[in-house]
């Protein structure tokens, strides 16, 4: 069941327009365990994020980790990805189901909305996303969740629960507690480079850390 690989540590990337340094980013945290990816870029063009998410995509593939792309059903449909991110202003939930066809992941934001979930559960998604848990250096105004609502989410919803925003090593367990069977991270797990040769073993120590937090093994 597609819905079953949501779960654990989702990496979703940092807006980056050095695809190399991309890649040999995403290839740390691939190699070290990530669960699922995203390609996220905010700030690249059509064409660049074109190149970058083919590019992931075949780097996904050598590792059985699904992409699941943000924002663009277009781009999942012409590359072939597992899949799309859809926010309250990216799209149709149906619409994109028709498009991508059932087997292809659909995951939804929900912000801090419970009545959101259950509407994009009844609109076919795979997963729903609620955040941000806490203050997220990458999108400051993200409106914030309670972790009551993950708890809540869990008694009233048949799908994984995401978790985004401001998420932490020191952080994460209590999302977990709470009920998120997946945590979205970008800042914590990007940023712990210095943009040194250290900078693979860094995100891969990083990714180890995030996934043992679920009792996988390294
Ligand atoms: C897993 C996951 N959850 C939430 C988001 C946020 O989506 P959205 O609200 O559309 O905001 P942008 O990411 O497009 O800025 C996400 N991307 N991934
Ligand atoms: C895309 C998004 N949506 C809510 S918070 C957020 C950013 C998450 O990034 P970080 O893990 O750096 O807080
Ligand atoms: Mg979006």
């Amino acid at each position: 069941m597609k819905s079953k690989k949501i779960k654990g540590l989702y990496a979703v990337t940092a807006d980056e327009a050095n695809t190399e340094h991309l890649l040999s980013n995403a290839k740390a945290a691939l190699s070290a365990g990530i669960n699922v990816l995203q390609y996220r870029n905010k700030t690249a063009s059509k064409q660049l994020a074109a190149e970058q998410a083919e590019a992931l995509l075949l780097l996904c593939r050598e590792y059985n980790v699904p992409l699941i792309i943000n924002d663009d059903v277009e781009l999942a449909l012409k590359i072939d990805a597992d899949g799309v991110h859809l926010g309250a202003s990216d799209g149709n939930l149906r619409d994109a189901r028709k498009k991508l066809g059932e087997d292809k992941i659909i995951g939804a934001s929900c912000y801090n909305r419970l009545e959101i979930a259950q509407f994009a559960a009844q609109n076919g998604v795979d997963y729903v996303a609620f955040g941000a848990c806490f203050v997220s250096g990458t999108k400051p105004n993200a409106p914030k969740a309670d972790l009551k609502l993950f708890t809540q989410a869990k008694q009233v919803l048949d799908l994984p629960i995401v978790a985004i925003g401001g998420i932490t090593l020191e952080n994460a367990p209590s999302v977990i507690q709470a009920g998120a069977d997946a945590i979205a991270v970008i800042g914590a797990l990007w940023n712990v480079s210095d943009g040194s040769a250290g900078d693979a073993q860094a995100i891969q120590k990083t990714t180890q850390q995030f996934t043992q937090l679920f009792g996988q093994p390294i």
